[in-house]
């Protein structure tokens, strides 16, 4: 802890040249050597803060000033070491892909290197493999080539694979490709009444779940529902509900169905927990007990699928299942080596709006993910960034309306909000092409919080850059997701590694840090002012443009 507080009382011992850049962040007269921003481009170019659609199409990004030490070197450190994740002495598996995966149980599937094998082995219709192709889904990733197979063939399994890999669609495949015949059309005996349940925590999620299946299963009378009140109520009727062949939905709606008789599970086949540690957690488990309670046929298949799994809730999901097999893609709990991870010294509450808008006044790459902990936090500073003149300023938290929230991701996935402000509910599985870089604003309150917020970037193999703000009160718990950092490949301060490894106690405090209810204002003079004047939320991409070229040329905005 001592290299800490020489760090941290007061600035009179800190030592200014080891910790130069996070000096710099506070120094107006210099600019912060912010890894991976882009180097001012010449008048005739349209500036980087500008051309994000050009990456929205799936570009590869260009980031500057990568060293030897950028993601792609360290990926390669990591591949060529030897390091290796639990479980690894168990049945050995071919490395596919560049991700080592590992399996763990009785008579493991072979995997599958190809879709079109799985047209030769398990007999997958035409129609599906050709909407694989549609969607742009060539080869299979490491979770997809294991996974698949293991769900073809009926088997229950616990899949742990980083973020951004294609866990959604190891296991919609399999489940669309076993349906057979709609249930609305279908005289075959398959019983009447919905087939496949797959729960994640949040509409959002459940929403972005809902539209992959629906890409897939296209071509075909399958009925899909996104469960909503308004579904639930359609569902009312016997004869609407008997057609149903798939549900996605949060834990919560789901039971509330169930105990109002709108829903029937006894003749559900396959059953899905994505976010599995999420969903099994001590909030979410009573009402996924009660929906296993439901799935009362003899044969229902359990599959868990997380980027992390902590070792309780894997002891839970394993007693869930019958003869599992548990998959492990990467190194189990470890950010992916594409995200290029940094901590950022803030000192306290009152020092991170003035460190953020400094960090966006420099070239960044839109669209930009900002995590902080609380509803009422996340209002405040998007608030707080447009009253600066940050532009194209969102927020999305848990608090808002169905449609204020799903207004937001539909800007998002437009390429519109260029910086959202988020709480923990756009953490987990929310999957935006685009995002390159993610900052926590507010330190995250676990391990697999911070895993999964900066898992919004570095996606399919998409490079992607991290900042985590620490304060003082964050010191604590720095060493662990330093660590974790670490792992992952990224470097960190010599000094916090020496720092002492924090208890298992003390480490559950980590989410317990107060913070103001506010984010506190970077201006308290003249704030009316700037409120009045403040640049429209949103604005056209050649209104930007203009402005930007006003800025270059020291105009005045005129909008
Ligand atoms: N085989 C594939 N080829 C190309 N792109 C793919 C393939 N499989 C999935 N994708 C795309 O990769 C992205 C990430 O997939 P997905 O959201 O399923 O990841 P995930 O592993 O579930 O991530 P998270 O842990 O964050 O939930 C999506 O945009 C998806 O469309």
């Amino acid at each position: 802890m001592e290299a800490f507080h020489l760090l941290t009382r007061g600035g009179v011992t800190f030592n200014k040249k080891k910790f130069e850049k996070d000096v710099q962040l506070f120094d107006k007269s210099k600019k912060p050597d912010i890894k991976g921003a882009a180097s001012s481009s010449s008048a005739s170019e349209l500036p980087p803060e500008l051309d994000f659609f050009k990456y929205a199409q799936g570009g590869q990004p260009k980031r500057k000033g990568d060293s030897t030490d950028g993601p792609k070197a360290k990926k390669q450190k990591l591949e060529e070491s030897d390091s290796e994740e639990e479980g690894s002495a168990d049945t050995p598996v071919p490395v596919m892909g560049r991700q080592r995966v590992t399996a763990k149980g009785k008579d493991v599937p072979e995997a599958v290197e190809a879709f079109k094998s799985l047209g030769s082995r398990y007999e997958m219709s035409s129609l599906l493999l050709g909407n694989l192709e549609k969607s742009g889904y060539h080869e299979p990733t490491g979770i997809q080539s294991h996974g698949i197979p293991i769900l073809l063939e009926g088997r229950d399994l616990v899949a742990i694979s980083p973020t951004g890999t294609g866990k959604t669609l190891s296991y919609l495949l399999p489940i669309v490709s076993a349906l057979g015949a709609p249930a609305s059309t279908s005289k075959q005996d398959q019983g009447s009444g919905v087939r496949a349940v797959i729960l994640a925590p949040t509409r959002e999620l459940a929403h972005q779940i809902h539209n992959e299946c629906l890409k897939l299963a296209q071509g075909r009378k399958w009925r899909i529902v996104l469960f909503s009140k308004a579904t639930a109520n359609s569902l009312n009727d016997k004869n609407v509900r008997d057609k149903v062949d798939i549900i996605i939905s949060t834990p919560l709606r789901l039971v509330a169905a169930i105990q109002s008789g709108t829903v029937e599970l006894k003749n559900v086949r396959h059953l899905v927990l994505d976010e599995a540690d999420r969903m099994l957690d001590s909030e979410f488990l009573p009402q996924i007990q009660e929906i296993l309670a439901g799935c009362s046929h003899s044969d229902v298949q359990k599959a868990v699928f997380s980027a992390t799994l902590p070792a309780g809730a894997e002891k839970i999901a394993m007693d869930m299942l019958r003869n599992p097999i548990r998959l492990v893609v990467g190194l189990k709990d470890t950010p992916l080596p594409l995200i290029a991870q940094s901590l950022t010294y803030v000192a306290d509450d009152a020092s991170k709006v003035p460190t953020l808008l400094q960090y966006l006044a420099q070239p960044y790459n839109p669209p930009v993910l900002i995590f902080v902990s609380t509803q009422d936090r996340a209002t405040s500073l998007a608030e707080e960034l447009i009253i600066n003149g940050t532009r194209n300023v969102d927020h999305l938290h848990a608090g808002m309306t169905k449609k204020e929230r799903e207004d937001a991701v539909s800007r998002m996935r437009q390429g519109h909000s260029w910086v959202m402000v988020c709480t923990e509910v756009m953490a987990r599985g929310m999957d935006f092409k685009g995002v390159r870089e993610v900052i926590n604003y507010d330190f995250p309150k676990s391990v697999q919080s911070y895993i999964h917020r900066v898992g919004r970037t570095g996606r399919m193999g998409r490079e992607g850059k991290a900042v985590t703000f620490f304060t003082n009160d964050d010191g604590p718990f720095l060493k662990t997701i330093a660590n974790v950092i670490l792992q992952s490949g990224s470097t960190v301060p010599e000094w916090i590694l020496k720092l002492p490894k924090p208890s298992k106690m003390k480490r559950k405090e980590m989410g317990k840090v107060k913070r103001p209810e506010f984010v506190q204002a970077a201006r308290q003079v003249g704030r009316a002012d700037a409120i009045k004047k403040r640049i429209p939320a949103f604005t056209t991409h050649d209104q930007l443009a203009k402005i930007h070229e006003k800025d270059r040329i020291g105009g005045i905005l005129e909008i």
